[in-house]
């Protein structure tokens, strides 16, 4: 039978919904407001599904989505989400095929990056992706964290953390966000129909519950931070308050913000453990606790993957603390990026060509995702037989220039 891999016009697209939905294990129940919701938001044009017979088989949705450089700039990603191949249909090449297809738009198009969030680790290696950010989620025993039981939620640095509500949160936050992507590398792009999302204006699958909003506002009264979290209301025997406070979200733009939202959270009477969600995997969490091992890791994965489409945009939209020329041969199955390129890079600013000297590092396209962000270590690929070092020492040269401080992070899942 054949199969046929198209865009999906308007009146297939709650079918399309629903073979996502059958794809990603949830009820295959698509009602019409949430169709009604979603279509205004949704690029048709991007939107693939796999036809046999009239019948949708696979689904795969892509937009354009905004991600934070190393340095605060902004690179054009083509954010791939929504990819699901019917169990009838598996391990046919029907991921593949429609992989191939995007990609081959987004790089017509001019973008700079592919992202995702892959469900499963070994799924995207072989289209070029790497993982480029971590995430790390922990659970704090707050009675072990050590902290001084008569400390009030207030913050000792002149600034003051209020309780608000989510249309306040709708104002205020959006701006928060955005700034976060002016000093954290990977933050991607949360639109409005996201902050409907996160604050109940919009909500489809789960029962919603309605969250804690905080603000912590600076000396100068000028918001620099905020959280939601919900709480599950425990008793154990013995009249002993059990409560998990659970963050949603939490974003801070400062380090006072984010120190002071943690220790607000881990001092609200009746809460014995914090879960903190998907954070960076260098919070200021655990070591803000008088004792860190009071955070346990419960969580430790990667996150946001990224796929070079133009290595002259990626490489000369970042920043670069040091100086210094890097000659890399990237090799790419699918033709969309490979060759040799000359990065000259220094804290002025950097440039990336194409080059026929002979390269100090070659590698596939996809550790380029990995590194791109700032957070892997070249050497550590090396050791690990990922990266080969043609000129000795060059790996070593590629770490000074291309990694961080502060690790990247993306606290959102597309
Ligand atoms: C960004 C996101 O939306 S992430 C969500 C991804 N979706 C899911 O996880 C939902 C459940 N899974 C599925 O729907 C499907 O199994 C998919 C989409 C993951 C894969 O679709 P398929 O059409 O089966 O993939 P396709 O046939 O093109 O496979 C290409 C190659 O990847 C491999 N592969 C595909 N899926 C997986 C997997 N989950 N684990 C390991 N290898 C995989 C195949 O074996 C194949 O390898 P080969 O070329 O060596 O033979």
């Amino acid at each position: 039978m054949s199969l046929e891999v198209r865009a999906v016009v308007a009146s297939e697209y709650p079918d399309w919904l629903r073979a996502v939905s059958t794809g990603f294990l949830r009820p295959p129940v698509v009602t019409d407001e949430e169709v009604a919701d979603r279509l205004p938001h949704t690029d048709l044009s991007r939107l693939l599904g796999v036809f046999e017979q009239g019948r949708i088989v696979a689904t795969f949705r892509s937009f354009t989505q905004e991600l934070s450089a190393v340095g605060g700039g902004t690179l054009v990603a083509d954010a791939v989400t929504g990819v699901t191949v019917s169990a009838t249909h598996r391990r046919r090449g029907l991921l593949s095929r429609m992989m191939a297809r995007d990609l081959a738009a987004a790089k017509e198009r001019g973008d700079a990056v592919a992202t995702l969030i892959a469900a499963e680790y070994p799924i995207y290696g072989r289209f070029g992706f790497g993982p480029a950010t971590w995430t790390t989620e922990w659970t704090v025993d707050v009675r072990r964290a050590g902290l001084d039981p008569r400390r009030s939620g207030r913050p000792g640095d002149g600034g003051r953390i209020g309780f608000t509500d989510a249309e306040e949160i709708r104002k205020v936050a959006p701006e928060l966000h955005r700034r976060l992507g002016g000093v954290r590398a990977g933050v991607v792009g949360r639109d409005a129909r996201g902050w409907d999302v996160l604050t109940g204006r919009v909500h489809h699958s789960s029962p919603w519950t309605e969250p804690f909003y905080a603000v912590y506002r600076d000396e100068a009264d000028q918001p620099q931070g905020y959280v939601s979290y919900t709480c599950d209301d425990k008793w154990e025997d013995g009249k002993q308050p059990l409560n998990t406070a659970t963050v949603k979200d939490l974003i801070a733009v400062t380090p006072a913000a984010e120190r002071a939202l943690w220790l607000f959270l881990c001092s609200v009477d009746w809460v014995t453990a914090v879960k903190s969600g998907m954070r960076a995997p260098d919070d200021l969490l655990p070591l803000l606790l008088p004792d860190p091992r009071a955070a346990r890791v419960t969580t430790q994965a990667d996150m946001l993957w990224v796929r070079v489409l133009d290595v002259a945009k990626v490489l000369e939209g970042r920043t670069y603390a040091g100086s210094g020329t890097l000659v890399l041969d990237l090799r790419d199955a699918s033709g969309l990026a490979g060759g040799r390129y000359r990065l000259d890079a220094s804290p002025e600013g950097a440039t990336c060509s194409r080059t026929t000297e002979s390269p100090d590092l070659a590698f596939d396209i996809g550790e380029l995702g990995t590194l791109s962000l700032g957070d892997e270590s070249a050497v550590r690929l090396a050791a690990l037989g990922r990266i080969e070092e043609i000129a000795p020492g060059a790996a070593a040269r590629a770490d000074a220039l291309l990694r961080t401080s502060r690790r990247p992070w993306c606290p959102d899942i597309f």
